[in-house]
């Protein structure tokens, strides 16, 4: 697509003109990419500010069950929706309207419209940051994401194996490709502390750098890291984020946002630096499917 095209499409951040909208993506699954974004949307929103999340994993969702937000959304006038809301972050998710169980096996133009709904057709209001929960991957969606958001500011999540944050480099690579600005790298599952010896064991990395390795390869901060911990799981699968109940993990929720505003505020400035095409010019070849 050249810069020109690109201009021309109806993009979806056009219904967002005062909120910043931060994509967060994995290069595989399972490595608590929804986890965190429902984490930090609620830590954004502790800190004061109005947060919306889109869950863009039509297939996986997983955040309505993660956030305890598992009622229907509100049908106002037979098109728009009113979002549920918990603890100031609204949400919307395929899983707001379909069951848990039920299959969904869509091709990419249906994905990309009910993608295009969550951003067109749900009463937000005013919001200073919506959260994108990506599917895992570089598929569909994400490139979709990318066309869609030239303005997104793109966060990876990954554990420290390597086959989680090779596969993340893929991503990434591929967000800069596309001139998304990443923000940086969150490492989930950084280390275990034994509850016998209170020692940090890094269960899941060969070395406690490997992470920074990958993002330094990426020229990108690690925002921060999130230990493995069992009631990081157990209150997740019950619906209740972390970080409303646990305060240790709370803070680290707190740094992570912290640095992500601060590196937001960063691009911000650079943003208003660069040439005009630079900001909008646009290198996915193919159309717009999502
Ligand atoms: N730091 C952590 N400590 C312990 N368990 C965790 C941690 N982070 C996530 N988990 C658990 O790992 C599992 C996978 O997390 P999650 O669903 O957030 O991953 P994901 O990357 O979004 O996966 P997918 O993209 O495949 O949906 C969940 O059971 C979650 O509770």
């Amino acid at each position: 697509m050249t810069a020109n095209e690109s201009n021309t499409e109806q993009r979806w951040e056009g219904f967002f003109p005062n909120t910043k909208v931060i994509a967060i993506g994995s290069g595989k699954g399972g490595v608590g990419k929804s986890t965190v974004t429902a984490n930090l949307a609620f830590t954004l929103a502790n800190m004061g500010y109005k947060v919306g999340v889109i869950d863009a994993d039509i297939y996986g969702f997983s955040l309505p069950r993660i956030m305890g937000m598992t009622e229907q959304p509100e049908l106002i006038d037979g098109k728009s929706i009113n979002p549920p809301e918990k603890n100031g972050v609204k949400m919307v998710s395929m899983g707001s309207f379909v069951n848990e169980e039920q299959p969904l096996a869509w091709r990419g133009p249906v994905l990309h419209g009910i993608l295009e709904q969550f951003f067109r057709d749900v009463n937000w209001g005013e919001l200073d940051y919506l959260l994108l929960d990506m599917p895992p991957g570089t598929g569909d969606v994400a490139l979709t994401v990318f066309q869609q958001l030239p303005k997104a500011y793109f966060v990876l999540v990954t554990t420290p194996q390597a086959t989680a944050y090779n596969v993340s480099i893929r991503l990434g690579l591929l967000a800069a490709q596309t001139k998304k600005d990443n923000i940086g790298v969150i490492e989930n599952m950084a280390y275990f502390i034994c509850d016998k010896c209170s020692e940090k064991h890094y269960i899941f990395g060969d070395t406690k750098d490997a992470v920074k390795n990958m993002a330094d390869k990426l020229g990108i901060p690690v925002l921060g890291s999130i230990p493995l911990r069992t009631e990081i799981r157990s209150l997740s699968d019950s619906g209740t984020p972390v970080v409303l109940e646990n305060e240790e993990i709370a803070e680290d929720y707190k740094t992570i946002a912290n640095n992500m505003l601060e590196q937001i505020k960063n691009i911000d400035m650079m943003r208003m630096l660069r040439p005009t095409e630079e900001k909008t010019s646009c290198s996915i070849s193919g159309g717009s499917s999502g």
